[in-house]
């Protein structure tokens, strides 16, 4: 568990962070979501010591960070950013084996390791292994960084923007592979993101920040249907899926079909609850109801696409 206490970053007048107070729980993923300039990537640096505070404390499992080395402490935390920084000069399978080697761990065991890894976010290890980054596209190489911050087995990932500078398709892929994974490995994940629609798809939580303080902290059920404040209410409104939603519902985005194969909800539902529905049940479908009989499945892209331009 992570915990931030009266957590501030000041530059000179300005405070790019404020007395942020927050818990970030074990096993989840929470999505510290705002307008740029809000002070996301300075928290989450916070956390591993690549910038450090000018007030209050960070916990990691009830430890004062401050009294951890910095690079103890990294090496501890998985790290993903969207500029990947992989070593140009080693191929896939050293970078991946970056810090089980700097942790002077078994070579035979991290081979093994690198291989399952790559397979988990979806790269072949007979075909990728050897390749260097420049011989990679940007999809692929953003798996790879993934696989690396994986490597060492942390129990936190902290991610900025990972998924960012892909194109629409290719970052769909990585989002869906990461929530498999995470499906998997229960990290507790801290993710930057200023895309509404990733915070909503892969956190259990989200932290809404503006000008260096927290806005709301809760589910996207909660951030969606119980905004704290009118800032959230207005930044979540800037969202083009949620503007497409008001006023319509679920059934409008159906497919008609009479299985009954998901979580079930009423037809009628309003279109923003069917959606707040999805998000907290986790599933990529709703089976639709009348008169208690399915009618149609509706399907999260569905939704989604509806803020989409066509
Ligand atoms: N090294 C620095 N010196 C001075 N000001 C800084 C420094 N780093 C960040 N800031 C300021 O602190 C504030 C928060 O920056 P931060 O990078 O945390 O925002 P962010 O929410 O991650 O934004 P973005 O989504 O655009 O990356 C900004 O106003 C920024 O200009």
């Amino acid at each position: 568990m992570i915990e931030l206490q009266h957590l501030e970053k000041r530059y000179g007048p300005q405070l790019a962070v404020d007395d942020l107070n927050l818990v970030f729980p074990e096993g989840q993923v929470t999505a510290l979501l705002g307008p740029s300039g809000c002070g996301k990537t300075t928290t989450l640096r916070m956390i591993n010591r690549l910038i450090e505070p000018t007030g209050g404390r960070v916990l990691i499992g009830g430890q004062d960070t401050r009294n951890l080395r910095p690079e103890e402490l990294r090496r501890r935390i998985g790290y993903v950013i969207q500029q990947i920084g992989l070593f140009p000069h080693l191929n896939v399978a050293q970078n991946v084996a970056t810090v089980p080697d700097l942790l002077g761990q078994d070579r035979n065991a991290t081979a093994r390791r690198v291989d399952e890894l790559l397979e988990l976010v979806g790269l072949d290890p007979e075909l990728y292994r050897a390749k260097k980054p420049s011989e990679l596209s940007g999809g692929q190489a953003q798996r790879v960084g993934v696989a690396r911050a994986l490597a060492a087995d942390p129990p936190l990932l902290l991610m900025d923007e990972p998924f960012g500078a892909l194109d629409p398709l290719a970052r769909e892929h990585l989002q869906n592979a990461f929530r498999a994974i995470q499906r998997q490995l229960h990290k507790t994940v801290v993710m930057v993101t200023h895309d509404i629609d990733e915070a909503l798809r892969l956190g259990d939580r989200i932290a809404l920040m503006n000008a260096g303080r927290l806005e709301q902290f809760g589910t996207p059920d909660d951030l969606i249907t119980r905004p704290a404040t009118p800032f959230v209410r207005e930044f979540l409104g800037e969202d083009a899926t949620l503007r497409q939603l008001a006023g319509r519902t679920a059934a409008e985005f159906m497919t008609p079909q009479t299985a009954c194969s998901w979580p079930t909800l009423p037809a009628d539902t309003d279109a923003r609850t069917a959606l707040s529905v999805l998000l907290r049940e986790g599933t990529d479908a709703l089976t639709l109801l009348r008169d208690g009989q399915p009618v149609g499945e509706l399907i999260w892209s569905a939704l989604r696409d509806a803020g989409r331009a066509p």
